[in-house]
């Protein structure tokens, strides 16, 4: 069975000559209480690119066109105690947009300095990736979850 597929954009912007993320912390579902980037699952016959124009307009009001979205990549995430978890994730990365984010159902969006990223309340996986991909890089990795659905206990690169 191949898993399900979700999306997910980091927003970047330039202040003061500095580069800063718009993250938020997830109120409910899966990663609930985790600060993210903006993103969810793929409708029925849509494609990760579109999926995450519509998650970053429902989740934080703005608007960004496909062409404007970097694709930086694949994750997997494995649960081998939670199946119903285990999904794979396109990552892209936006700089242009119209409108103002504001807080939804989803998250309160704020932004962050990228030295100043809240690794340590994200998702465990985050901190083996996130900077490198803010930072310009891209990623493709699996990475497999502990009993504790929460631990990261494996880290799988492509062979090349
Ligand atoms: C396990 N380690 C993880 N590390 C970092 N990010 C993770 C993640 N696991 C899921 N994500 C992100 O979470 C969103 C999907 O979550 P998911 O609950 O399926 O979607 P969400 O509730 O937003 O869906 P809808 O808005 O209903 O589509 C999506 O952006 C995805 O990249």
């Amino acid at each position: 069975m191949p898993l399900p597929q979700v999306c997910v954009c980091y927003l970047l912007r330039e202040r003061g000559g500095r580069t800063e993320v718009l993250l938020g912390r997830k109120k409910h579902g899966l990663g609930e209480g985790y600060f993210v980037g903006l993103g969810g699952k793929l409708e029925p016959g849509e494609s990760a690119v579109d999926a995450a124009v519509r998650e970053v307009f429902e989740e934080s009001g703005v608007r960004v066109v496909a062409a404007d979205l970097e694709p930086r990549g694949l994750l997997t995430y494995h649960f081998p105690h939670r199946e119903a978890w285990s999904q794979e994730s396109s990552v892209f990365v936006c700089r242009t947009w119209i409108g103002e984010p504001a807080a939804s159902d989803e998250l309160d969006p704020e932004w962050f300095d990228l030295a100043a990223v809240p690794l340590d309340e994200m998702w465990d996986d985050a901190s083996r990736w996130l900077p490198d991909v803010l930072a310009g890089g891209s990623v493709r990795r699996t990475f497999v979850f502990g009993a504790d659905l929460a631990t990261v206990v494996e880290e799988r690169r492509p062979v090349a």
